[in-house]
Formats: structure tokens, sequence, C-alpha cells
């Protein structure tokens, strides 16, 4: 890496292993961001997404592994740099404020009183848009302005980076969406480089410039949302960042032979392997008129969604697929159908035809 590499790093962790006890947590974990990026950190309960968080928080020692923030190494096999001196906020999964001081106070907690006086608290509520809460109680505040007040406190020492662990996770789901777009339209106004944890997959879309999926301690794969859902490196990630159909298949160039017919290939490919269709790559076609081509097959069930449906239908041969289309759906449970592919289906492994049963083809995003 050259020094001009360095400075487009804002944080830089690699190699990061962490064991509790017998337990293995991380495991030689490379996460790199960008100034102004947010990246989400993506993975099932228990895979290890807070320690690694903390770790570049300074609030967990890694057993290996360096940490560099804005080229500055702050761990290091003879580096520790405490927490306070690493200049990252951090923002843990309540948000909590001191219920007994003020808005200002609060945001003010942690800074110098020469920033306090230097009308820093000011400033930073202002960011967040709450500019002249200052005096405010955080109770007379709704929870939306509590998260915000939350980040303004993060804020306000001027961090280099700031952390989020689950920041949406304590919300009902109405005031989640509407705090995650205030927040998203914060962050990229600010253009501040942060990392969140999450492990809800929607989130992490909407929110990460990047996503890095983590899996057993490990980061199976970190690219941008489309890129994840479009060429997810492996069958586990594809199915974990949505609904995922996985067909057997064999390959010839840039088409591959399925048991739905020839599907055009993203990238090529040759010989026996598995493809990954989203269930809006999948065609049903109301009627058996064999000119369309595909195969053969009944609707087992219609999901009407508003905006979409989702249909799940059964080849002759036995393999359930999903399909969605936009819309209200145009068939019924029972109806008999030909199901095909759009072209654009990705490779995501080779073929395990002798453990593949033909049932197992669809499989539901976690
Ligand atoms: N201080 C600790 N002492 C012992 N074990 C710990 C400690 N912190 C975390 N662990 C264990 O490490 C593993 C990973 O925990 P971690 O909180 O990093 O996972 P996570 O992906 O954030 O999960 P979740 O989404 O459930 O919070 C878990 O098995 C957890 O029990």
């Amino acid at each position: 890496m050259t020094l001009d590499d360095e400075r487009q790093t804002a944080i830089d962790a690699r190699g990061i292993s962490k064991a509790f006890g017998a337990n293995a947590v991380l495991d030689q974990v490379d996460l790199v961001v960008t100034p102004g990026d947010t990246v989400a950190l993506l993975g099932p309960s228990g895979c290890g997404k807070t320690t690694l968080l903390r770790t570049i928080a300074g609030l967990e020692r890694p057993d290996a592994g360096t940490v560099s923030i804005d080229g500055q190494l702050v761990v290091g096999p003879r580096t520790h740099v405490p927490p306070e001196r690493r200049r990252i906020g951090m923002v843990f999964q309540d948000w909590a404020l001191f219920p007994h001081l003020s808005v200002g106070a609060n945001v003010g907690y942690g800074l110098s009183r020469e920033d306090r006086r230097g009308g820093r608290v000011e400033e930073s509520l202002r960011l967040v848009g709450l500019g002249g809460f200052a005096d405010r109680m955080p109770s007379t505040l709704s929870g939306g302005q509590q998260q915000r007040v939350a980040l303004a406190r993060a804020l306000a020492p001027r961090p280099k980076a700031i952390l989020l662990d689950e920041p949406f996770s304590n919300l009902d789901t109405a005031l989640r969406v509407q705090v995650r777009t205030e927040v998203h339209a914060l962050l990229t106004q600010l253009g501040i480089t942060t990392v969140f944890v999450t492990h809800d997959q929607e989130e992490a879309f909407v929110l990460g410039d990047q996503v890095a999926v983590m899996s057993g301690g490990r980061i199976e794969q970190q690219a941008p949302p489309a890129e994840l859902y479009d060429h997810p490196a492996s069958a586990w990630v594809a199915r974990f960042v949505g609904d995922a159909n996985l067909l057997v298949a064999d390959a010839d160039g840039s088409v591959a032979a399925t048991r739905i017919g020839p599907v055009a290939l993203r990238s090529a490919a040759s010989g026996p392997v598995e493809v990954l269709l989203r269930p809006e790559q999948v065609l049903v076609h109301a009627g058996q008129v064999e000119d369309l081509g595909g195969a053969a097959a009944t609707v087992e069930l219609v999901e009407f969604y508003g905006h979409d449906s989702v249909t799940i239908v059964r080849l002759d041969d036995g393999t359930e697929l999903r399909a969605r289309t936009a819309g209200a759906p145009h068939v019924r449970r029972g109806d008999r159908v030909r199901v095909g592919a759009a072209p654009g289906a990705t490779v995501v492994g080779f073929d395990q035809r002798t453990t593949d049963s033909p049932t197992s083809a669809v499989s539901s995003s976690a």
C-alpha cells in the first residue's frame, strides 16, 4: 500500500482476531472504510459484529491485527491507543441520554470546558437540525429527536468517524423507518465516515454505501449493496441478502442450461455450476403454451404485498421457486403455468448435485 492509498482510508482494520476463552469470535477480519462512506456490518446474531465495532472504538483489545484511523496506527503489536484518544464517536443501541440533564448538557458531556464555551454544543445541535433545543429536557422530545441529540453528542468532539451499534433496534416499526430516513439524510449531508452494526438486510442496504457481510467471525464479502445483491460471493451471501432461487446448471460460456431452460449468465462459466436467480428474474407465464419455453409448474401460493406480489411455484420435478412481479398477481393457487428465467443469472458456486435436494431451490432471506 502506498502513502496515498493510506491517506484515502479512514478506518483500516487488518487481520483482526479475537477470542473470548475458547470462543474464537473474530478470525483474521479485514475491514477498510473510505473517508465519508457509511459501511454496514451485516450478519446473524453472534457473528462478531459488535466485537469488531468495539475493537475499532478501543473498547476491546484484539489478540492479533492492526487498526489505523486516518493513517494513524491505534492498534498494533505494541500499540493500544485508548478509546478517548482515537477521536471516534460511539452511539450505543439505546442511544441513551442522561434523563436528568438538559439536551445541551447531554451534548456537552464529554467536551472540554473550552469547547463548551466555544459554542460547540449549539453547533452540534444545529448540525442535527435541533438548534435552539439546548435547554429542553430529553423527556420533552420525540424518540426521533432524542436520537438526533445522541448523534449530536457523538459529533460534538468532531470525531474522525462515528460507530453505531444496532442504532434502530429499539424502535417500533413505524418510527424505525422514519428515524432511519432522518439519520440517512443526516449522514449523507454531514459526509462523516460511519460504521454501523445491523442484522437487518434492508437497513444495511438503505444506509450503507458499502455492506460488509459477516458470518462466523469472518467478513464473507464487502461491496456496495447492488453488487452484493447481483454478485454475491457465495450461496450463503446470496441467501442472506435477499430471496434466492439457487439452481444447479450446466454452463457453456454465457449461457447455462437449467431445469427452467437456458439462462443468460452475467459472467461466463463452464461446466456444472450453481446459479442464483432473484425472484424478479423468475418469469411466470399463465397457461401452458409450450412456445413460451421454460418448465411446466403449478402455483402453490400467491402473496400480494401491494407494490408487488410473490408467487411460489412448484415445477413438475418438485423444485420450488419464488417469483416476484410488480403489482397484483396474475395467477392463482392451483393454476398450471410455465416458468422461465429473465437474463442475468449469477454463478455462486459449483454444482453440488450430490447434496442438492430438488425441493431446496428456494431460500428466504434471514
Ligand atoms: N466480553 C465478552 N466475553 C465473553 N464472550 C463475549 C464477550 N463479548 C462477546 N462475546 C461473545 O462473542 C460472540 C460474538 O458476539 P458479538 O456481540 O460480537 O456478536 P454480534 O454479531 O454483534 O451479535 P448480536 O447481533 O447478537 O449482538 C458471542 O458468542 C458472544 O457471546
